[in-house]
């Protein structure tokens, strides 16, 4: 199981300092979405400069405009993109085949993706799969991705993440999910001590980490 750090809600300056407090506690670099709305793709051009060992993976939501978006991201230094699920086909279609092109990824994020919508997304074996809880339902409605999550049956012999609100007391039913991808934002970035948080996060995940 990877951990990505998902940077969000933050300047420039505090997401560098905060991945090289947590460098060595996490496997994979999410530039948010946020991040890129705020600073645009040089955002990902200055995490990969600064972190060039480590995955990145910019969190576009791409639901259009799908080959000038991955050129951007990509072009910049990310080696993985999103892409939501709720776009029109050829929008993910397209995503993907740029991110083949250059052998990069695509990480579909199945957000409000509905169980009528999946079979067709299925069909891109070579994705990565995203189950994810918004920002909105976790702060509105109380829920996390660890709680119910769905599509759980179909992800099996996938390559999936799990993300939204996922924090230590969520860590067990996250671990028994056994996702490929654990995303963590808030429970490290908006932690007081964020090295001992991402520290206290990975030593519970270690404790079964079956694959990466
Ligand atoms: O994708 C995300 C969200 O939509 C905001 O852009 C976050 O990366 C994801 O939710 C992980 O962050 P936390 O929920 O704070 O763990």
């Amino acid at each position: 199981m990877y951990i990505q750090l998902a940077l969000d809600r933050m300047t420039m300056d505090e997401a560098i300092h905060v991945t090289e407090e947590v460098y060595h506690e996490i496997d994979w670099i999410e530039v948010g979405t946020s991040l890129i709305k705020e600073y645009g793709v040089q955002s990902i051009e200055r995490l990969k400069k600064e972190f060039p060992n480590k995955l990145l993976v910019a969190d576009m939501k791409t639901m259009d405009n799908a080959a000038y978006e991955c050129q951007m991201c990509f072009e910049a230094g990310a080696d993985i993109m999103t892409a939501m699920g709720v776009a029109p086909n050829i929008t993910v279609k397209t995503c993907l085949d740029e991110a083949k092109k250059r052998k990069k990824r695509v990480m579909i994020d199945l957000l409000n993706v509905h169980e009528t919508l999946l079979p067709s997304l299925l069909e891109y074996k070579e994705a990565i799969f995203c189950l994810h809880v918004s920002k909105d339902e976790q702060e509105l409605f109380g829920f996390n991705a660890a709680r119910f999550p769905m599509f759980l049956e179909e992800m099996q012999g996938r390559t999936w993440a799990i993300a939204g609100g996922i924090s230590l007391d969520s860590l067990d039913m996250v671990k028994q999910l056994q996702p490929y991808v654990v995303i963590i934002g808030s429970a490290i970035t908006k932690a007081e001590n964020k090295q001992k948080a991402a520290q206290t996060l990975k030593q519970a995940i270690f404790a079964r980490r079956s694959h990466g």
